[in-house]
């Protein structure tokens, strides 16, 4: 067993909150990647949940948030049974039900503000200021919703994605801006008006519209109908700039 994995396992039988073993077989290796968003997927439930005080949980999207819903999947009905759990699109959704946890929507939450008690979610990319880049999977709309309807967020990344600079290192296909095609035009013209941050900067950034590639002819639709603008900025100085602009 890994380094890793161990560490993933020990927490996740921490405090007895753990009977059953994570659904993956120790004897089918893993690629390290997907290894390392296993362990801290089993490791942010471990560490963050607290069944007497967390009801409500918000589910993000991605691959990282599977052995998170995963790491629910194994917790015992006895804590799982006053649980509700709430999708931020149609693939959390989906791995919500494949774990038999229970589904609920915003719109079943009667308390206000914050109705989620803590949501888990993954992203692009994260910087020492815990400022980060998400949508690279077209959910991020949802998912700031969630984010904001939740009173705690926990980010679940593996090492990849710690980046000193946001933009610059692995996650370098920029900022995805969700938008309603109605606005498509006005978005993109106003995108290319965003000044850079600094006289040094004389390049612009760009704005791509997300095509489906291989698994969709034309644009990309999120989950609620709308485009995806992938924006990259010339420098991570214009990046931090632009992240400061609040639609
Ligand atoms: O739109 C997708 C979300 O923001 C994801 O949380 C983000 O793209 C990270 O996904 P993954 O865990 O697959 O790297």
């Amino acid at each position: 067993m890994s380094a890793a994995r161990s560490v993933a396992t020990r927490l996740l039988y921490r405090d007895g909150i753990y009977p059953r073993a994570p659904r993956f077989s120790a004897s089918t290796p893993l690629p390290s990647v997907e290894r390392a968003k296993a362990a801290a997927g089993h490791a942010a439930v471990a560490h963050s949940f607290k069944p007497e005080q967390h009801k409500v949980i918000g589910i993000g999207s991605g691959s990282t948030i599977i052995p998170v819903v995963e790491a629910f999947g194994a917790l015992p009905p006895s804590v799982l049974q006053d649980k509700l759990f709430i999708p931020t699109g149609m693939q959390s959704s989906q791995l919500i039900r494949k774990f038999k946890l229970r589904l609920g929507s915003l719109d079943d939450l009667e308390r206000w503000p914050r109705p989620i008690d803590i949501a888990f979610d993954g992203a692009d990319d994260v910087d020492a200021n815990l400022e980060v880049i998400k949508g690279g999977g077209a959910c991020h709309l949802r998912e700031k919703v969630i984010m904001h309807a939740s009173r705690h967020n926990i980010i679940v990344a593996d090492a990849r994605k710690n980046s000193e600079i946001l933009g610059v290192g692995l996650w370098n296909q920029g900022v995805p801006v969700e938008v309603v095609p109605y606005a498509l035009d006005y978005v993109l013209n106003s995108l290319a008006r965003l000044e850079p941050s600094s006289h040094k900067l004389s390049e612009r950034h760009t704005a791509t519209l997300r095509m489906g590639g291989f698994a969709k002819a034309g644009p990309v639709l999120t989950d609620n109908g709308n485009f995806v603008l992938d924006v990259v900025f010339p420098s991570s100085e214009c990046l931090a700039a632009s992240c400061r602009v609040r639609y």
